[in-house]
């Protein structure tokens, strides 16, 4: 058996299956956010600890097995979390996130240290966006100059939970290549970025971790770890990964023509690349995959957090949602929401604000408000999506993440994109593709390896009661709204979608 983990944004879930990729059991345990209104999105590393404990003692118990028997597991998590360890290998301070947008001033300065948008891509393939990580280290020396003097080790979410697992502090591509301090051509880190922020003492650069290949064993579970989670000794760890490259290994996004789609707390669209992508506009996060690969990808920051809150300001519960898409036509009866709640980083919006066009006293209803904002956070996604595709319209899109369990949502991304939905059975495919992982590098520790291709290729199976398929009736509705969409950024914002 493996054991596939993510620590998500809102929670931390848990997956175990079979040599055969079958699901046999699931848990899952919250996570708490520190938000402040100038955009500071915050979690403690302990909590996270907390919660993969939980989730993982969850799992166990629902699959009716003994955790001493799990091979492997693998950890998914969210991208560009900063994690600061100090001599000890305690946390410092809570970790700023990736939705975190206060660090915006300090990701324009680093831009312009470097000599501009250009020069970024120039040396490291790759321009920043606020809520990478680099931003976050310059922000901590300009704020919490004390706390910066105490780094000793520099951490993503997912290499915090792996150094907290076996005691082994390393990194692999493709969480590292979301840093900003890393050379996503060539596969190594760059350190121009960190001297302009240590002065070029070499203080920065000596608290990176080494980096491992995606098929590498980071180790076998610490006795702390094991008691913890329920686990043995010898269970094997994975080097893991962001929770977009795990969740495209959990949909057999890693070979070029798959297309996923995760309706997170963030909305991303993602597929596998033989060559990393260059997109002049920015838009497209040239990222590695945490298969060999590379990983384009669009993110918007704001999806099911947003519509999850509207419904609950509502006072319903999520199921609301679903009720609302249903009961409602395509383009909210003339609504138009810009989701940006949180500021938003595609487009470059750090500082926007949500934004409601249309109103008229017959379409001011509750349900109408709740498409507008599905609708809003979809097009996000849908309408930047031809980008990692080379302009390209997907024929079958993977949905994955909490959004994808509302089958009226999946049939609008259909009818939107134009595009079957699939959904992958045991729905989790960041857990699954950490779980795979994990086989895949258990398999080539035992000295029996498989390319992960084939394993995702007999592990992966669609649940065939999810599938949706487009409905050419509600293309004209939908482009019509997109439009409105479109119009209503470049006027608000002066940006093309
Ligand atoms: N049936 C549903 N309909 C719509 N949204 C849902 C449904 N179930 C879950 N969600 C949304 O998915 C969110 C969790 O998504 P998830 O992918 O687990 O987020 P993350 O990985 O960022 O923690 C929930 O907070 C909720 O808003
Ligand atoms: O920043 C990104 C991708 O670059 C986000 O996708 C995070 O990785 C958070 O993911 P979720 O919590 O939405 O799964």
């Amino acid at each position: 058996m493996f054991l596939g983990i993510d620590c998500g944004t809102q929670g931390t879930k848990a997956l175990i299956v079979d040599d055969a990729g079958r699901t046999l059991g699931r848990g899952h345990a919250a996570h708490d956010l520190i938000e402040r209104a100038n955009g500071a999105r915050e979690q403690e590393p302990s909590w996270w600890v907390a919660a993969m404990a939980a989730a993982v003692r969850g799992a166990i118990a629902d699959a009716g097995v003994s955790g001493r028997d799990i091979v492997a597991l693998g950890v998914s998590g969210q991208q560009h979390g900063l994690v600061v360890l100090d001599e000890t290998g305690a946390s410092i301070r809570p970790a700023k996130l990736w939705n975190d947008t206060e660090t915006a001033p300090q990701n324009e300065a680093l831009i312009a240290g470097l000599g501009g948008a250009a020069a970024w891509f120039d040396q490291l393939g790759i321009v920043p966006r606020t809520g990478y990580t680099i931003s976050k280290l310059l922000w901590l020396k300009e704020n919490e100059p004390d706390n910066f003097r105490r780094i000793r080790r520099i951490l993503l979410p997912h290499d915090y939970l792996n150094y907290w697992l076996t005691g082994r502090a390393v990194a692999e591509y493709g969480d590292a290549s979301g840093t900003g301090f890393f050379d996503i051509r060539r596969r190594v880190w760059a350190t121009a970025p960190l001297d302009l922020i240590d002065g070029g003492s070499g203080f920065l650069a000596a608290a990176l971790p080494e980096l491992i290949a995606p098929d590498a064993v980071v180790g076998s579970l610490t006795a702390v770890a094991a008691e913890a989670l329920g686990l043995s000794t010898r269970c094997l760890v994975s080097a893991g990964g962001g929770d977009n490259m795990m969740g495209a290994i959990g949909t057999g996004n890693v070979r070029a023509g798959v297309v996923t789609i995760s309706l997170g707390t963030s909305a991303t669209a993602y597929c596998y690349a033989e060559e990393p992508v260059t997109d002049a506009d920015g838009w497209v996060a040239p990222f590695c995959s945490s298969s060999g690969g590379w990983l384009p990808l669009i993110c918007t920051m704001n999806a099911t957090n947003v519509t999850g809150r509207m419904v609950s300001a509502f006072g319903h519960d999520i199921g609301f949602l679903s009720e609302a898409l249903a009961a409602t036509l395509p383009g909210a009866g003339g609504l138009t929401l810009l989701p940006f709640l949180n500021g938003e980083r595609t487009p470059d919006l750090p500082t926007a604000t949500g934004s409601l066009v249309g109103l008229r006293s017959d379409n001011l209803t509750q349900e109408n408000l709740v498409r507008a904002m599905v609708e809003g956070v979809s097009f996000g996604v849908t309408g930047a999506m031809r980008r990692i595709l080379g302009g390209r319209d997907p024929d079958r899109i993977f949905l994955v993440g909490g959004g994808a369990r509302s089958a009226p949502w999946r049939q609008l991304i259909a009818d939107a994109s134009g595009a079957e939905i699939v959904v992958p059975a045991g729905e989790e495919a960041g857990c699954l593709g950490g779980a795979l992982q994990a086989m895949w590098a258990a398999r080539r520790e035992a000295g029996t390896p498989e390319p992960l291709s084939a394993i995702a290729e007999r592990s992966i199976a669609l649940d065939a009661d999810k599938t949706m398929r487009p409905d050419p009736a509600r293309r004209a509705a939908y482009d019509d709204a997109f439009g409105r969409y479109a119009d209503a950024l470049r006027r608000i914002y002066g940006v093309r979608a």
